[in-house]
């Protein structure tokens, strides 16, 4: 494909995200009905369709219109590329630009559209992040790095990074995390290395693995809201005895082979059973979330939250504490958990907790930001007393 047909598939891609697909399906659809698209074709039309997403509103404005042809004509100017060299009508190329089309249009002043974020949510970024609101607003239009934990337990970081350099994965190590090497070239390859069909390293972003690092001598974990497992594998390539739980069954139906594939053994069990195996030294809460730290990776998800569905994620971020608290052993810990920067989901639930218990003790809150290393996300560390 041209770089012209390109942009002209990533439109029409656009224009069905518009119309209510989801970005993923339409993907999908394209690809299907593209068999003459190449692996490279595929990964530049998916590049257009993810960039886009991020920037929405400011594309949209530089653009002139809510059209995919316009996003797309105002993606590529922020991008500092003269749209005439594409739009050109040659071949699959999408049609030249209309006089209209070619006119400036000038960005409004709204913070909203110049921070790529839902009007409702700038007050809401600002009473979080304070002077970070916009950096932090701006840092979730970039792309997010691939990251990978190296499972220590089967193999040494040095040795990682020369098995991955074997199969053309360059990587760094990352500073957030002792465990994390960031993928600097050959991310596609990853899924078929050696080093990942071993076990040896798993996709993870360096803030979640901090925050599993920070947790001490290990003993029996529980995962309350195990989901895929990130957090049940690298508790339990750290030593813990992980017992791995979510109110959906369906949620943990990876785990069994990426356990297998690194070598752990997770007690995966029933959330009715949960209560029969406590209590534990530690209980993880990787609660459910905005998760408005990965709003890079999953860029839809930042236009499709309401003020509703914040308020419904509050709930059901309370009702899993409250469930958990009984399952901590005396002196053990509860983790809670999010990849959220938004407050009323991090301290304000931990507060809110905390009034709620004479048992458990907040120790430490920690944040990490949105950046080069990682994802956005918030832990708490809370003992209990007794
Ligand atoms: C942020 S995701 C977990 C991600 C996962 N820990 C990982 O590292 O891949 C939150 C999970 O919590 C689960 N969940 C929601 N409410 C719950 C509850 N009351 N009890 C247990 N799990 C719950 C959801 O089904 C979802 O899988």
């Amino acid at each position: 494909m041209t770089p012209g047909a390109r942009v002209a598939a990533a439109i029409d891609i656009l224009d069905a995200i518009a119309a209510g697909q989801a970005a993923e399906q339409a993907l999908s659809r394209w690809a299907r009905a593209s068999r003459f698209a190449g692996s490279k074709d595929r990964a530049a039309v998916r590049d257009h369709v993810f960039d886009v997403l991020r920037h929405w509103r400011s594309d949209a404005a530089r653009g002139g219109a809510e059209t995919g042809r316009a996003r797309m004509i105002g993606r590529l100017r922020a991008q500092g590329i003269d749209p005439d060299t594409l739009f050109d009508g040659q071949g699959h190329a999408p049609a030249r630009l209309s006089v209209a089309e070619r006119a400036p249009h000038d960005m409004p002043g709204d913070r909203g559209t110049a921070w790529d974020l839902p009007d409702w949510l700038v007050p809401v970024f600002e009473d979080s992040l304070g002077p970070h609101a916009k950096s932090q607003a701006l840092a979730l239009t970039g792309r997010a790095p691939v990251t990978l934990r190296v499972n220590l337990s089967l193999c040494d970081m040095s040795k990682a990074g020369a098995m991955l350099a074997q199969e053309g994965i360059e990587t760094v190590p990352n500073p957030r995390a002792d465990t994390a090497l960031t993928v600097t070239e050959g991310a596609r390859r990853l899924r078929n290395s050696a080093a990942y069909r071993e076990g040896r390293v798993e996709i993870q972003d360096a803030s979640s693995q901090a925050a599993v690092a920070a947790l001490g001598r290990p003993g029996r974990a529980l995962d309350l809201c195990a989901g895929g497992g990130g957090k049940a594998l690298a508790l339990a390539a750290y030593g813990w005895a992980v017992t791995a739980s979510d109110i959906d069954p369906k949620r943990m139906k990876d785990l069994p082979e990426r356990a297998a594939r690194g070598r752990h053994k997770i007690d995966i069990c029933a959330a009715e059973q949960v209560d029969a195996r406590a209590p534990f030294d530690l209980v993880f809460v990787d609660a459910p979330c905005s998760g408005a730290g990965t709003w890079r990776r999953a860029p839809e998800a930042k236009w499709a939250l309401t003020p509703a569905r914040l308020a419904e994620f509050s709930a059901m971020q309370r009702e899993v504490l409250t469930k958990a608290a009984p399952l901590v052993a005396p002196g053990g810990a509860l983790v809670y958990a999010t990849c959220s920067v938004l407050q009323s989901e991090n301290s304000k639930q931990v507060e809110w907790f905390a009034s709620q218990t004479s048992t458990f003790e907040v120790e430490r809150e920690t944040c990490w930001p949105v950046d080069e290393w990682g994802d956005g996300f918030y832990s708490a560390h809370l003992t209990r007393a007794d």
